[in-house]
């Protein structure tokens, strides 16, 4: 089998190269030219998978270690009969600790508690449900709008949860956008946010978005921030990524390259479910596991003495795992030098190796069980001694 891969792809050699003969290329660089001996292609989010890219090609099969598809003409593949296969709710833990860092930024900075807030969650899937069960758990009221799983599914969440779109923008505080990017049919979130909307929300109002850039329409975002410098907003993406708008990244509270999904073990776990459909597809053994792959954490133990106070205990933590504010640093440092689809491209490509929460295992003294509670609730592991 011939595989051709995005070589951003991380242990893509150790998963598929039993599989098959692999050629990896920076994935803004696979052409057509590259696919027609191809069986299989392997995709990040950076290459558009369409007509233009496989119609004279031999691929059977298309992977993309991502959560997002917006990437790739579904349609096309499936009238073409050609398999595909992404990787739902592989990042959604590390997207989830993404804004959970953001947010205890925020709560030192501008001096408020999470616990007095509203956070409206507005798709909850794979990483807005997670988002839900963490912070419910350490007592966070929210809101929710799903329409579509609302739908299907009303009791996903309790009945007091569910809001509709400007109730929600009405009511929470914070606000924090995990939908797909949908262009059409009856539930769209392309400008969901949008000029209207934007306009209308209440001075004091945080905004994160890390689902799709276009989910907002960001020059009108632009326009507010430069107008009323009243929001605080958190962007992971964008629009027009690569090609963003650095100007705005002047305004937003924190900015960073699309990476809130970017610990090691939620790219690995795309690496491993695209390995596991493609093995599913072709009826082959499934010969690696993650488990034997994956590197040990940098960071396996923290030891807390008695006198941490719940509070210092989360944000400290938190911080140790993942500081959101070194991403946003990088990204302010790097347009001082690069253009925004230079500084997008090699922060994403350097990341350095950042680890999800549970592997870190906390040791507290028996007596802790306020914090402890906590961090079990947030995705550490503890043990009291
Ligand atoms: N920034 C990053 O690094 C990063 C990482 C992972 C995923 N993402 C993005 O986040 C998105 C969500 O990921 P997920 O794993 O939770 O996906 P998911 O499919 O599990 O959940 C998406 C939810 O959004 C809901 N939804 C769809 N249309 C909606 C609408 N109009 N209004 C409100 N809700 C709507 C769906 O019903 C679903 O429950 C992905 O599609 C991807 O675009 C970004
Ligand atoms: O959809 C996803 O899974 C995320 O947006 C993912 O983190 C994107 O990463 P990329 O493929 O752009 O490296």
């Amino acid at each position: 089998m011939r595989i051709i891969a995005d070589e951003n792809i991380p242990l893509v050699q150790e998963f598929f190269a039993d599989i098959g003969k692999i050629k990896v290329y920076l994935g803004r660089d696979i052409k057509a030219k590259y696919l027609k001996e191809a069986d299989v292609l392997l995709v990040r989010s950076v290459t558009q998978v369409d007509a233009d890219l496989l119609q004279h090609s031999g691929v059977r099969f298309v992977g993309t270690s991502t959560i997002g598809t917006d990437h790739i003409d579904l349609k096309w593949l499936k009238n073409q009969k050609i398999a595909f296969a992404n990787a739902p709710g592989s990042n959604a833990e590390s997207v989830v600790e993404y804004v959970l860092s953001a947010l205890v930024y925020l709560e030192e900075r501008e001096g408020f508690e999470l616990q007095d807030k509203t956070v409206g969650i507005i798709g909850a899937g794979n990483v807005g449900g997670r988002l839900y069960e963490r912070l419910h758990q350490v007592g966070v009221n929210i809101l929710i709008n799903d329409p579509p799983l609302q739908s299907k599914n009303e009791q996903a969440f309790p009945e007091s949860c569910w809001a509709d779109l400007d109730t929600l923008l009405e009511q929470a505080d914070i606000i924090s956008l995990h939908t797909p990017l949908i262009s059409s049919g009856v539930h769209p979130t392309h400008h969901l946010l949008d000029k209207k909307r934007i306009q209308n929300l209440a001075a004091g109002k945080i905004i994160i978005n890390s689902g799709r850039g276009a989910v907002i329409d960001t020059q009108a975002l632009k326009k507010r921030l430069q107008t009323q410098e009243d929001l605080l907003t958190v962007l992971d993406v964008w629009e027009q990524e690569p090609h963003f708008d650095a100007e705005l990244v002047k305004l937003v509270t924190l900015a960073t390259p699309h990476i809130a999904g970017y610990s090691l073990d939620g790219k690995l776990r795309g690496t491993e479910m695209v390995c596991q459909s493609l093995c599913q597809h072709f009826g082959l053994p499934m010969r690696k596991q993650l488990g034997q792959l994956i590197p040990e954490p940098p960071l396996r133990k923290i030891n807390f003495s008695a006198q941490m106070l719940p509070e210092q205990g989360v944000r400290t933590l938190i911080r140790a795992c993942y500081d959101v504010r070194s991403d946003d640093l990088a990204l302010r440092l790097a347009l001082r030098t690069l253009t925004p689809a230079q500084a997008y491209d090699q922060l994403r490509r350097d990341y350095p190796v950042r680890r999800e929460f549970a592997n870190v295992r906390v040791e507290l003294k028996s007596k802790q069980k306020a914090l402890a509670q906590k961090l079990i609730s947030l995705g550490f592991k503890v043990k009291l001694n």
